[in-house]
């Protein structure tokens, strides 16, 4: 589904990928991991086509991304950013119908149709009662289920969330992981960022560890994610371990 050939990208002179090529397919629950600055926002973002590589290529079901109609892309493909604060003064149902967006023509309104999948998706997320807040009066963690249940009513089979759990308390964060796995069983694909080996151990069955411009290693987080690695990448002496028949990584 997606593939990159030697990327290479940079912010003026400053170089951020320095060659990197990985597959990606579908139903697959894909995590990128890295320090802080790393590139994976960057690296969402060029999946996306919000920004070309300074070299290599990228492509989306055997087309390069920027040859693909934003429209015809976003119909497949659903974006969670970081940090959201537009949307200024609209309705969490309203905010959560934009999702439909990519389905409509210039002039044509949201129906009947539109109206119930946005509602079931904030359904989906247990987020209903949210309907007629204020988008912008909720507070982080909440927006971020506000964005999960538009990228849903998007309908899309591919899910690129950065960071998705940034901001959600504790019982969110592993409601939502265990979401991403459900959902994933109905082939949905979710390509997301993380700053936590557990989340990825729980979750993901690929994982990306990105380190100064290269991909380290690439594959089963059970596989890559040892305490070497954590070591290389984040500097610090890390237990790798199974409790209850989960791995968890304990930062010493
Ligand atoms: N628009 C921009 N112009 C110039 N430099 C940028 C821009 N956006 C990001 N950068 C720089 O590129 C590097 C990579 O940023 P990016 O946001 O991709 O990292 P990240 O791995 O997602 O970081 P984090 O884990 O902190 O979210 C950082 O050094 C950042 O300061």
């Amino acid at each position: 589904m997606f593939r990159a050939e030697n990327l290479k990208f940079s912010y003026g002179k400053k170089e951020i990928l320095k060659g990197i090529s990985f597959e990606i397919n579908s139903s697959d629950i894909v995590s990128i991991l890295g320090p802080n600055g790393c590139g994976k926002t960057t690296l969402l973002k060029i999946m996306l086509g919000f920004l070309k590589p300074t070299e290599g290529k990228i492509y989306f079901d055997n087309k390069e991304i920027h040859k693909i109609k934003p429209k015809e892309l976003f119909q497949k493909v659903a974006y969670i950013p970081q940090i959201h604060d537009g949307a200024f003064g609209y309705l969490v149902k309203d905010v959560v119908l934009m999702g439909r967006m990519p389905y409509k023509t210039l002039f044509s309104n949201y129906n009947k149709y539109d109206k119930e999948i946005t509602l079931k998706a904030l359904d989906t997320l247990g987020i209903l009662e949210l309907k007629d807040e204020i988008y912008t009066t909720l507070s982080g963690g909440q927006r971020q289920l506000v964005l999960i249940a538009r990228a849903i009513t998007q309908q899309a089979d591919i899910f690129i969330m950065d960071e998705p759990v940034n901001g959600l308390d504790f019982g969110n964060q592993y409601k939502l992981l265990n979401k991403i796995k459900e959902l994933s069983k109905k082939d949905l694909t979710f390509i997301k960022t993380s700053h936590y080996p557990d989340h990825v151990f729980f979750v993901s069955n690929e994982a990306l560890f990105l380190d100064r411009g290269k991909i380290l290693e690439k594959g089963d987080p059970n596989l890559i994610i040892r305490e070497e690695n954590i070591k290389r990448v984040y500097n610090i002496e890390s237990k790798i371990t199974t409790v209850y028949n989960r791995k968890v990584c304990l930062a010493m």
